[in-house]
């Protein structure tokens, strides 16, 4: 049989646009990767801290919704510490069925496999447009590209999403309103961890509107993952950020300046602090840098949602988190839509839009 040639830089980007990594990753013989997927000082080489995983605090859900009282306020404790030391908890417990959660997963697996033609229904153009699919992260602004095709998907206060393929929908609005749900009692339980009411978070943001949105990544297999880079260190968008994952590990966070590699635990959520927290809780919590590293082996799938307040609302500084009004905020407010404005025709670059906010 022929070889097939690799496609170089030069073949690859004069070819069309780029539209999927996972075609280019099936290629018959692939062994490196095309150079417009090569990162020169690769952040990958940067030192991966030893740290022993198991130190990333756990936070039992169940014990926040049926515990004791007790037991209660000792979960919020808990979680007021996470969110200050680390951004970042594994959550168990959640009472999401595990089965849910692998059926989305597969629904993610399935979506990729259409085909192009098929896809390109999803492609959307901008980035409000409330469906959208492609590869790396704003590939028509990118030098590099990263080894990434992505759906994303505004599933609240409205649910939009592909009707392909059979079932993923359904799937997938079920399992958002659960996510939506365990978001919820969280941010209630990090209310009361900042001296806030219970309710303070989900009124101030609105969350009865609040923008959630799906997003499915696929990392496929990279024949050299020290060059290539699934997702540039960045922080999200919105309050919190619920992840999970296909039992394939690569998603890594910063913690006292260096990476630690996160393998989920069996049915977890991954957690993490996002910038609208933070200006939020006046940078008493910080959103976290996160990024993800691919691998040569398996196909890796994560499934994120993102929880945020409604578009409409400016997002302050909680005054009562503003030395009770007596010192200046840290950070400017801004509309939550506006927020995600800025991020339009933007490389992702680490808490870049973050910094355009604070004081
Ligand atoms: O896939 C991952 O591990 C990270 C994905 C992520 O950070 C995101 O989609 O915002
Ligand atoms: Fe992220």
């Amino acid at each position: 049989m022929a070889a097939i040639p690799q496609p170089s830089q030069s073949s690859f980007t004069q070819f069309s646009r780029i539209t999927s990594i996972k075609k280019l990753a099936e290629s018959p013989g692939l062994t490196s990767v095309p150079s417009t997927y090569a990162f020169t000082n690769c952040p990958n080489d940067q030192a991966v801290s030893e740290d022993p995983e198991d130190s990333i605090p756990v936070i039992d859900f169940s014990l926040l919704t049926s515990g004791t009282p007790e037991q209660r306020s000792q979960v919020i404790q808990e979680l007021g510490q996470a969110c200050k030391d680390w951004g970042f908890f594994k959550v168990i417990n959640h009472g999401v069925p595990e089965s849910l959660m692998e059926a989305v997963i597969e629904g993610i697996r399935g979506f990729f496999d259409l085909t192009d033609e098929e896809k390109k229904e999803f492609e959307g153009k901008n980035l409000m447009d409330p469906i959208r699919c492609g590869t790396s992260f704003n590939a028509s602004m990118e030098k590099v590209f990263y080894w990434r095709d992505y759906l994303k998907a505004f599933v609240h206060p409205e649910f939009h999403f592909p009707n392909k393929p059979a079932g993923f929908s359904e799937f997938s609005m079920e399992y958002c309103k659960r996510t939506r749900g365990v978001a919820r009692e969280l941010l209630k339980a990090i209310s009361e961890s900042l001296g806030l009411e219970p309710c303070y978070i989900e009124k101030a943001m609105d969350l009865e509107k609040g923008l959630q949105v799906f997003v499915g990544n696929l990392y496929p297999t990279c024949p050299q993952p020290e060059l290539a880079m699934g997702m540039p260190p960045h922080s999200d968008h919105g309050l919190l950020t619920l992840l999970t994952q296909n039992g394939i590990g690569g998603f890594q966070l910063q913690h006292n300046g260096m990476w630690v590699n996160v393998n989920a635990m069996h049915n977890s959520f991954l957690v993490n602090i996002a910038d609208q927290l933070e200006i939020l809780s006046n940078g008493k919590y910080k959103s976290i840098l996160h990024r993800a590293a691919v691998n040569k082996k398996a196909t890796r799938i994560s499934l994120v949602i993102t929880n945020g307040p409604s578009l409409d609302t400016i997002v302050n500084p909680a005054p009562e988190l503003v030395n009770n009004g007596n010192d200046q905020p840290a950070y400017l407010g801004i509309k939550y839509k506006e927020y995600l404005k800025c991020l339009r025709g933007k490389n992702l670059d680490g808490k870049g839009n973050l910094d355009r906010v604070r004081v």
